[in-house]
């Protein structure tokens, strides 16, 4: 391995991202996968990407292997635990996991700092997503009324998804808090008016056959303004994780969002 190289843990390695990440940590000349963690222990012959060692104990994988980098695509729960024990072990962690709330985050933030290692959180890799985003927050300087529909494929465990609640949390910063729709508007159906992030309504579609999706919806007086991201293969996501791994190396605090690093 030459000394340039970027060592990586990868969490999730079977799973959908975690079978694109290897593929792009194997073709990416100044990145090597050291270990991977997989809670089944009988998927530890699946890979053909070399002498990886695959560890199910988390704890041990970090103990036993030197590594710069902690790439996640697990769950939620998998995550959290594994961003702990990479942080205790001085490894940066570049988390593509969902379902962080806001105060989990922060905390986060304050043990990176603390440790002074750069951290990454990463609701969406895909360049496309992050300019909607930003896109978004830009509408919302000039449109108050706004509604998010996320669209995703039916194995996705969190809803919303990280990037309706990033986005939400954008456009909040420049918006603030407020309630839309009829003053005296009430759902027969509970949930038909979608979750409330600031008053803003988030709404998840799940469907086979969908991979990501998102469209933010601004109203104003006889006009709408739709910005719309779709991500239709997982190799979108990609170019955004190599981007975040050489990110996570130059810096010393958390990031949450590629928003953060894209001019
Ligand atoms: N930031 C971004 O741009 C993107 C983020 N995501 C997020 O990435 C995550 C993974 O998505 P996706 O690849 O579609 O999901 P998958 O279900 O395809 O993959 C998750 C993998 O993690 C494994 N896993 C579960 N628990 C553990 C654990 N404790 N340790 C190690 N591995 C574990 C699962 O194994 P098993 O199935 O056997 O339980 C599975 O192989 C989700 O949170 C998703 O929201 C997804 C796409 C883009
Ligand atoms: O689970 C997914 O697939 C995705 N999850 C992320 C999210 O929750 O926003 C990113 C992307 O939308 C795909």
């Amino acid at each position: 391995m030459a000394s340039r190289d970027i060592r990586i843990i990868l969490a999730g390695p079977r799973g959908k991202m975690g079978t694109a990440a290897r593929d792009l940590i194997a073709h990416t000349a100044h990145f090597s996968l050291v270990a991977c963690v997989d809670h089944k222990p009988q998927t530890e012959t699946h890979f053909s990407d070399g002498d990886v060692p695959i560890f199910t104990d988390a704890d041990r994988c970090f103990s036993e292997v030197e590594a710069d980098v902690l790439i996640d695509l697990t769950t939620p729960q998998a995550a959290k635990t594994h961003l702990e024990i990479a942080l205790d072990h001085h490894v940066r962690p570049v988390i593509g996991t969902t379902g962080f709330t806001d105060e989990e985050i922060e905390q986060l933030r304050a043990k990176a700092e603390s440790k002074s290692l750069g951290a990454m959180i990463v609701p969406n890799f895909a360049i496309g997503a992050v300019l909607m985003m930003k896109f978004s927050q830009m509408a919302a300087r000039y449109f108050d009324d706004v509604e998010i529909i996320e669209r995703h494929h039916d194995r996705k465990l969190d809803a919303p998804s990280g990037t309706a609640l990033k986005t939400a949390n954008l456009i909040s910063d420049v918006r603030g808090e407020k309630k839309q729709g009829h003053q005296n508007e009430s759902e027969t159906l509970e949930g038909a008016r979608g979750g409330q992030v600031e008053g803003m309504p988030i709404h998840s579609v799940r469907l086979p056959g969908l991979v990501a999706h998102q469209e933010v919806v601004f109203g104003g007086s006889g006009q709408t303004l739709t910005i719309r991201h779709d991500s239709i293969d997982r190799g979108s996501f990609m170019p955004g994780v190599k981007l975040a791994v050489e990110t996570v190396m130059a810096t010393k605090t958390l990031i949450y969002g590629l928003e953060q690093v894209i001019e």
